[in-house]
């Protein structure tokens, strides 16, 4: 409304001035620098932020999926959720509870607003950005009453911009969203959530306007279960730190608009970049854009790029960056558990990657087997022996092994203690909570104990394909189940 009557005021004032005979260049100029500095502000969301008053219509500054860097399955899996609110019709048709809220959890910088931007515009709708910290107030009512703006911005706006949808992104959800009655005994925060959870219930697919919910957030321990609730929340996308093909893509995306030199090797920078988020790459490329610059270069070289690596590691506080050394000690750990997987089930290797995700810092994913409910002695054993896998590598093939086994050696000993009560151990059937601690103690760590030495053996026989395997994952940070047999498979033909 200000704005109206500013420019109101402004055209009145011109048009008497030039009546009146008096050179009105210097105020035009003035007047355009201005709306010009406006501009800019409410595009970067400056001006208005707080009030919701600046939706940003999607198709103006449209980021579209092909924006985003790796993030493959991620972004397959957003899309299908999308696609499940676009046929809302013939969903509805099957009776099919429609979606209305989509989570994306993981790391910062990873891109997940640029996920939400996507989704709105893949949706055709209009994009409404709020962080959480924006709705805790000091006053009590305040949050609540900011949620409500948020749901009404979001209803006006659409039409207005003509479309059917809108989606509002609310990033930082744990802020607002936080467990009850437990991130804090303030009581604006329950009042405000429950404000959400209203909303969020109030939405219907039959509304005039579509409203969709997609909210980040890299502590999801921290949510509210009632968001999570079927209903709410009912979508969760990971969204993890990219590895080295993901680092790629996203090194291309944003050098696509940057002169670079001949010497140029993306693929190279993207492997000396283990551990960066979309961020970080992100302004990988902008430092080496400004060391050139400051060279007076006309185009980005490989050293430009290799100085801002360094750059931005020292500044950029990465979360996880292992050094070689442990890159190495993580490789070995992980080929570990695949090898004895495979020794205990044949082609239960899915992939095995030393790409930091989540807590882990590297991973082996298994094949699903076919659900079971009751366990053999030796399905047991053999899942120990899986287990115990990773810090035999270590200690076999590095001499020693680290902290990073902790949680598998946890989980070998709960495993033992399922056998133990169900009398499989030497003591047979025994009565578990009369048994002395001493004899209970021997009896799983004998478990255990004879598990380590198989193992061991069959690690200490494969020195050769950790050799060639830990290579392939130094260079490519992962490898396939199928590649993964294959090099067994030679080494074994060799024996
Ligand atoms: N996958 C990606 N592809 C291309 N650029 C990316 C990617 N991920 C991040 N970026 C770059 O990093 C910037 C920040 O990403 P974005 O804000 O989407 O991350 P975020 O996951 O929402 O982070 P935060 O949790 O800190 O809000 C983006 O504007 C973009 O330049
Ligand atoms: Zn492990």
């Amino acid at each position: 409304m200000l704005k109206e009557i500013s420019i109101g005021l402004s055209l009145a004032l011109i048009v008497s001035m030039i009546i009146m005979g008096y050179d009105v260049t210097p105020f035009l100029f003035v007047l355009a620098a201005g709306g010009g500095l406006y501009y800019v502000a409410r595009m970067r969301g400056m001006v208005g932020a707080k009030n919701f008053d600046s939706p940003v219509g999607a198709g103006r500054y449209e980021i579209s999926f092909s924006d985003i860097g790796g993030q493959f399955s991620a972004i397959h899996e957003l899309r299908e959720a999308l696609d499940f609110i676009k046929n809302h019709q013939s969903i509805r048709s099957l009776g099919i509870r429609p979606l209305k809220g989509i989570l994306l959890t993981g790391p910062p910088g990873t891109g997940k607003t640029l996920m939400a931007k996507a989704a709105a515009s893949y949706t055709d709708a209009v994009f409404i950005a709020a962080s959480g910290s924006e709705f805790i107030e000091m006053y009590a009512g305040v949050g609540a009453q900011r949620v409500r703006k948020l749901f009404q911005t979001a209803r006006d706006s659409a039409p207005r911009q003509k479309k059917n949808y809108a989606l509002i992104f609310i990033d930082e959800i744990e802020i607002l969203g936080g467990k009850r009655g437990q991130t804090t005994s303030h009581l604006e925060y329950d009042q405000t959530l429950n404000q959400l959870l209203v909303e969020i219930d109030g939405l219907k697919v039959d509304d005039n306007v579509r409203i969709l919910l997609v909210a980040a957030t890299n502590r999801s321990d921290m949510l509210d279960p009632a968001l999570m609730r079927p209903g709410r929340f009912d979508r969760i996308v990971k969204v993890d730190l990219p590895d080295k093909d993901g680092r790629l893509e996203i090194l291309k995306i944003h050098t696509r608009n940057k002169p670079l030199a001949e010497d140029v090797k993306l693929n190279v920078i993207a492997r000396e970049t283990f551990g960066f988020s979309g961020a970080h790459l992100e302004s990988l490329a902008n430092e080496a854009a400004i060391l050139a610059m400051r060279e007076k270069s006309s185009v980005i070289k490989q050293h430009h790029f290799n100085e801002s690596i360094d750059k931005v590691m020292m500044g950029g506080k990465l979360d996880k960056r292992p050094s070689e050394a442990e890159m190495k000690r993580i490789a070995i750990h992980e080929i570990g558990h695949a090898l004895i997987s495979e020794h205990v089930r044949a082609g239960s290797v899915s992939t095995l990657t030393i790409t930091p995700r989540g807590d882990a810092l590297g991973y082996m994913r298994q094949t699903p087997e076919d659900d079971t409910y009751l366990y053999t002695k030796d399905y047991l054993e053999n899942q120990i022996s899986v287990m115990l896998a990773g810090a035999v590598a270590e200690e076999t093939i590095l001499g020693n092994h680290s902290t990073g086994s902790a949680n598998d050696f946890e989980q070998a000993m709960r495993t033992a203690e399922t056998m133990l009560r169900s009398g499989m151990s030497d003591l047979g059937v025994i009565s578990f909570d009369n048994l002395p601690q001493e004899l209970k103690h021997n009896t799983l760590t004998g478990i255990i104990q004879e598990q380590e030495q198989r193992v061991k053996k069959q690690i200490s026989e494969a020195r050769q394909v950790f050799k060639k395997i830990s290579e392939i994952l130094l260079e490519n940070e992962k490898i396939t189940g199928e590649q993964f047999r294959k090099v067994i498979g030679e080494y074994n033909a060799l024996n």
